[in-house]
């Protein structure tokens, strides 16, 4: 039994033999899950050492957009170590609660060792909550706000992840969904792509996860431009949609009123 609430999710990871591939392209959620949880214990460092800090305030833009505020109820998808809910408990306060889901056990750990370390008491308004972002264990119209950091480009059927968000979400709240941009601006992706080849991934190498780290670039490749998320959010349901370029570009946030 989890330390965590669970909901019982299957990942499954089919090639050829219909058995899951163990290639590195990472293209299934077992492979996603695995490294989330190998990158687990210096996720957080090596985002402040590669954004020099910035992540934190690409987060606290991201949860600021998604209109928490005090006695919400406020979910975190993908949480991973907890950046984002620590700021929506902030923002929700002692009369406010806050769930954070992910389906990284060792993601979900580092959380929740960083809740006990920290004295500030509205932090106690957090549960962690081991499951599947595709197939969530809430209620419908259950939540006043929902973030997403750095989760969207990572779920393998994005259709499922925002049809879930939605029916979660109750009427006339927001989801705030922060990644990075997969840039029009083939500047800007130069930029992008050169400071993963030549900053990045030499960085992770020296940690021995080279190969985790390599999966981004091709995973912003893969990913959705700012325009496509907001015709994705509006198929799926969203009354309105809006894309923000942050980070002079590199970053992106798609904000989406149920
Ligand atoms: C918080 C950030 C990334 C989170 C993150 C998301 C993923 O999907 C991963 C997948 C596999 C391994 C790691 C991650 C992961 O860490 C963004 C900041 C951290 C980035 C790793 C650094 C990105 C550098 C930018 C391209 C340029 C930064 C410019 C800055 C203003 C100096
Ligand atoms: C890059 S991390 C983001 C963590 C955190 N939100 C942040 O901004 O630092 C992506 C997280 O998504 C989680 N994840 C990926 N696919 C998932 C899925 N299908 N269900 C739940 N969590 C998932 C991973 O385990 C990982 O913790």
């Amino acid at each position: 039994m989890s330390a965590f609430s669970s909901s019982p999710a299957l990942f499954s990871c089919v090639g050829r033999g219909g058995f899951a591939g163990r290639d590195r392209s990472f293209r299934c959620s077992v492979d996603r899950q695995a490294l989330f949880n190998r990158i687990a214990p210096l996720y957080d460092n090596l985002n402040d050492l590669l954004s020099l800090g910035q992540h934190r305030v690409w987060k606290r833009m991201a949860v600021s957009w998604s209109g928490a505020k005090i006695g919400d109820s406020a979910l975190d998808l993908c949480c991973g170590s907890g950046d984002l809910s620590f700021l929506l408990a902030e923002k929700v306060g002692l009369a406010g609660k806050v769930t954070g889901l992910d389906f990284s056990k060792e993601q979900l750990s580092i959380a929740s060792v960083k809740q006990a370390s920290l004295w500030n008491s509205c932090y106690k308004n957090i549960t962690w909550v081991e499951g599947d972002a595709l197939d969530l264990p809430f209620p419908d119209d259950y939540f006043d706000a929902v973030t997403m950091g750095y989760g969207l480009r990572n779920l393998i059927d994005k259709w499922a992840a925002m049809k879930e968000i939605h029916r979660v979400l109750r009427p006339g709240s927001r989801v705030s969904i922060l990644d990075f941009n997969k840039s029009t601006d083939i500047y800007i992706t130069l930029l992008q792509e050169w400071m993963l080849d030549n900053v990045v991934v030499p960085v992770a190498t020296s940690y021995g996860l080279t190969e985790q780290y390599k999966y981004l670039k091709s995973s912003i490749r893969d990913f959705l431009t700012g325009p496509e998320q907001e015709k994705l959010a509006k198929d799926v349901g969203f009354a309105k949609a809006k894309h923000y370029e942050i980070g002079g570009g590199l970053m992106g946030a798609l904000v989406a009123t149920r």
